[in-house]
């Protein structure tokens, strides 16, 4: 067996970060000759996550940059040879490992950008490419993709609930989901809406501000809390923040202003307090009183204790008096919804004598998890005041009618005229055939897309509670196509 350490799983190679039936099935199109049939694949959610109106979406720097690296080394192919099926013979052919070996990722990616809104059955990302490695990146692309997402999204939720002037700090990584669980969501936290993170890792990595205060033990450490103030002043005398709860809240915040005096006595200010328990709303209040007398209204209340955004809500509608919110646990894991349940279909494949497109559609009881064919694009219409007002999924292989009709996927008879005279197509083209053609921005400049897209959105599709659903359907005549289709595929039984 070998030893995995968190360093040696970040390797050269990451191909092989997959589920196994892509590499059966990529087996499987190579030997029958398939494995460069023009296929079209759709990454999409089928509905938001934590009941919410709308998704962040993020991950795509991270899909981006492992498709670019997307190569079997012979460390990947030595593995691969030992794999062995129930019988006891080799699960792939060396013709086959050979094939894996000159592989070069050859297919066009569009993608919609980070921070940008997305809603239910948009295609975040289309691979057009052959059968084989458009098949072969599925997991991939979904485990990074709607990971980042849902983190994102919750992060922006966050920021919704805090408002536009407090800090939000990222305390997750010591609860989340495993190493790079913690890194990832340290990134798409920053990208929703986070200010800064005590996860230092990230901050080398990704340039995020790395902030903090002090723990428990600290304090535990010393004689006295007064005794351990001072010497966390004495260390960082223009940089700290005292946690007051350990023993006794308030009193902890009497002790902070007494250190507070003698730092300013040698020319230095208490950066800020932390509250890590208690009632939240009662405590900061107080704290800030005591604060304000003690003519300290400039030192920060920082607030942590298994924050998300309903409780800060709440706080904020009680009158809290909290500058600065660390929210960890239920911001990384996502708590109230631990996955994004996005998918990625097949919605077209070239005929086998190249005459065009076979249009492809999975059939479901459902008609929400009923898939949708095409060569899609996502056009965003707006009104006057630049406002998102309805996104139209349509077919790109095909003609447009002059007049477009957008049409509700769940609900046919819901339709809406298009008028709007603005709009903007949401997939980017990120690879053609292989090759990058689009300088990704940066996470800052992404994470003030993410900021501004969301407050771009009507307060109805932004609220917690039962939101308004975005206007998100299909161009009439994919809608037909689609219906077609599945009248089609489907078997009619008798009666
Ligand atoms: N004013 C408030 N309104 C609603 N919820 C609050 C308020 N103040 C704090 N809370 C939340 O109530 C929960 C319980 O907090 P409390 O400090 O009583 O328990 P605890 O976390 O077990 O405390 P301790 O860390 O001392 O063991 C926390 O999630 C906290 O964020
Ligand atoms: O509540 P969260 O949103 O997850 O935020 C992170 C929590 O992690 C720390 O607690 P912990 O008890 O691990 O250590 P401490 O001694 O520093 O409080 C910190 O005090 C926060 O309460
Ligand atoms: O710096 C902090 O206050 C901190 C860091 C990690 C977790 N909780 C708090």
């Amino acid at each position: 067996m070998p030893d995995a350490t968190p360093s040696s799983l970040y390797r050269p190679s990451l191909s092989l970060l997959t589920d196994l039936y892509q590499l059966t099935m990529a087996y499987g199109y190579w030997r029958k000759g398939m494995q460069d049939r023009e296929a079209v694949f759709h990454l999409y959610f089928r509905k938001p996550p934590f009941a919410g109106g709308y998704a962040v979406c993020a991950g795509l720097a991270y899909a981006v940059d492992w498709l670019e690296n997307l190569r079997f080394t012979d460390e990947d192919l030595t593995y691969l040879r030992s794999l062995h099926g129930q019988k006891g013979g080799r699960l792939f052919e060396e013709g086959f490992l050979d094939y894996l070996r000159d592989l070069r990722f050859s297919c066009d990616v569009d993608a919609i950008p980070e921070g940008t809104v997305v809603f239910a059955n948009e295609p975040l990302i289309r691979v057009r490419g052959p059968l084989l490695q458009a098949q072969l990146v599925e997991t991939a692309l979904l485990t990074l993709v709607n990971f980042q997402t849902l983190i994102a999204t919750k992060a922006a939720r966050i920021r919704e609930a805090v408002g536009p002037d407090d800090q939000i700090l990222e305390f997750g990584l010591r609860r989340a989901q495993g190493f790079d669980g913690g890194l990832s969501a340290t990134r798409a936290a920053y990208l929703g809406g986070a200010d800064g993170t005590s996860n230092v890792l990230a901050g080398q990595q990704f340039g995020i501000p790395v902030r903090g205060t002090h723990a428990h033990s600290w304090v535990m450490a010393f004689e006295g809390e007064e005794e351990a103030f001072e010497a966390y002043a004495d260390a960082f005398p223009d940089d700290s923040v005292f946690l007051v709860d350990t023993y006794d809240t308030l009193e902890g915040v009497r002790n902070a202003i007494k250190v507070a005096r003698h730092l300013r006595a040698s020319g230095h200010e208490l950066g800020g307090i932390r509250l890590d328990s208690g009632d939240l709303t009662y405590l900061s209040r107080e704290a800030r009183r005591l604060l304000d007398d003690a003519g300290f209204p400039a030192v920060r209340i920082v607030a942590s204790n298994d924050l998300e955004e309903q409780l800060v809500t709440a706080l904020k509608l009680e009158g809290a008096r909290i500058d600065t919110w660390g929210i960890g646990t239920k911001l990384v894991t996502a708590y109230d919804q631990p996955a994004l349940g996005g998918v990625y279909k097949l919605a077209a494949l070239q005929r086998a004598d190249g005459s065009g497109w076979d249009y492809t559609v999975k059939i479901s009881e459902q008609l929400a998890k009923t898939s949708i064919p095409g060569v899609l694009q996502v056009r965003r219409f707006f009104n006057e005041e630049g406002k998102p007002v309805a996104d139209m999924l349509y077919n790109t292989a095909e003609p447009l009618p002059e007049q477009l009709t957008i049409v509700d996927p769940l609900d046919p008879t819901r339709r809406r005229p298009v008028k709007s005279a603005q709009y903007r197509e949401l997939l980017e083209p990120v690879f053609r055939q292989g090759q990058r053609v689009l300088d990704l921005p940066t996470l800052e400049e992404s994470r003030q897309k993410a900021r501004q897209e969301v407050t771009s959105l009507d307060p109805g599709t932004r609220r917690f509670l039962n939101p308004h659903t975005y206007p998100v359907g299909l161009e009439k005549s994919l809608h037909d196509f689609r219906t077609q289709l599945i009248l089609d595929k489907r078997p009619q039984r008798p009666a």
